[in-house]
């Protein structure tokens, strides 16, 4: 379990992140959704230890103040996936176990396991310059995996993508983190990514997180004006995400539903959602 308390980064007297508390269970995928410059990604370094901070980032309890980046077990995936165009899809996929040492049939094996969680079995001889943009980024997602890391650290992995191929894309990474166990933590200004990867969101603004909660929760409570508004700009729910929400509501699933969700009042006030 990743616990933040009172975390806080300042360059020169600006506060980029500012008394931040946050926990991500085991397993869950949390992701944080605010708008450009409000500290997402400054975060989410300091969470990895590539960021002095001042306040705790604990895993089960233990502080990982003295414990450089390398050794937290975590693992950062970005925009752009960053591959090495020189090699293969395998070689980029079974890097960090080939530098290990590890027997290279094992190796191969462990790769084929990961390409197929990704939906890429048979890429392994491709080179990253004959995949598409969303191939690309399941290979380093495959890549990330492979260390086993026990948190998986995410910036914005989708946003390089048209929407479509968000959306799409969004389902399948929820997919393979919620099969493969790893508790994630995502960091976005997309409505849409965070509802489509995330189990639960936290909204931050200016370098606070001013709600968080389950997913549907928070876009049927609001928790100001703000948040409302922000929220806003993803109104409708289809396909896997319109049967996340009756599962949530505990409505019956049924096929080829759209589900329009209204934040009503000032959430503060009413606190209500309308989903129709
Ligand atoms: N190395 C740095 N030195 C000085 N200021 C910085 C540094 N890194 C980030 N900041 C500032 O901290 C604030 C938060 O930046 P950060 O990159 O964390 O935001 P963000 O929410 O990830 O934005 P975006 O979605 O645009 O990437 C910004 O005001 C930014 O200018």
């Amino acid at each position: 379990m990743l616990e933040l308390s009172d975390l806080t980064v300042a360059f020169d007297g600006t506060v980029a992140v500012d008394g931040v508390d946050l926990t991500v269970a085991d397993g869950d995928v949390l992701a944080v959704l605010g708008p450009s410059g409000c500290g997402k990604s400054t975060l989410l370094r300091a969470i990895a230890g590539l960021e002095p901070a001042v306040g705790r980032v604990a895993w089960d309890g233990a502080d990982l103040a003295g414990t450089p980046t390398h050794r937290r077990g975590f693992a950062l995936m970005f925009q752009d996936g960053q591959l090495f165009d020189h090699l293969t899809v395998a070689r980029n996929v079974g890097y960090a176990q080939r530098l290990r040492g590890g027997d290279r049939r094992a190796v191969r094996a462990e790769v084929d396991d990961l390409l197929a969680l990704v939906g890429l079995a048979g890429y392994g001889d491709r080179l990253p310059r004959t995949l598409s943009g969303g191939e690309r980024q399941r290979v380093a997602l495959a890549r990330s995996l492979a260390a086993r890391p026990r948190l998986i650290l995410l910036d914005e992995p989708l946003s390089a993508l048209d929407a479509g191929l968000r959306v799409r894309l969004g389902a399948d990474l929820r997919r393979i983190l919620v099969e493969a166990g790893t508790t994630a933590l995502l960091v976005t200004h997309d409505q849409d990514e965070a509802f489509a990867v995330a189990d639960r969101v936290a909204l931050m603004r200016a370098g606070r997180i001013v709600q968080e909660g389950p997913v549907a929760e928070v876009w049927a409570q609001p928790v100001d004006d703000e948040a409302r508004d922000f929220l806003g700009a993803r109104r409708s729910f289809g396909g896997p995400d319109a049967a996340r929400i009756l599962a949530a509501a505990g409505l019956p699933d049924e096929d080829g539903v759209t589900i329009v969700v209204r934040p009503s009042g000032s959430g503060s006030d009413s606190g209500t959602g309308t989903v129709s």
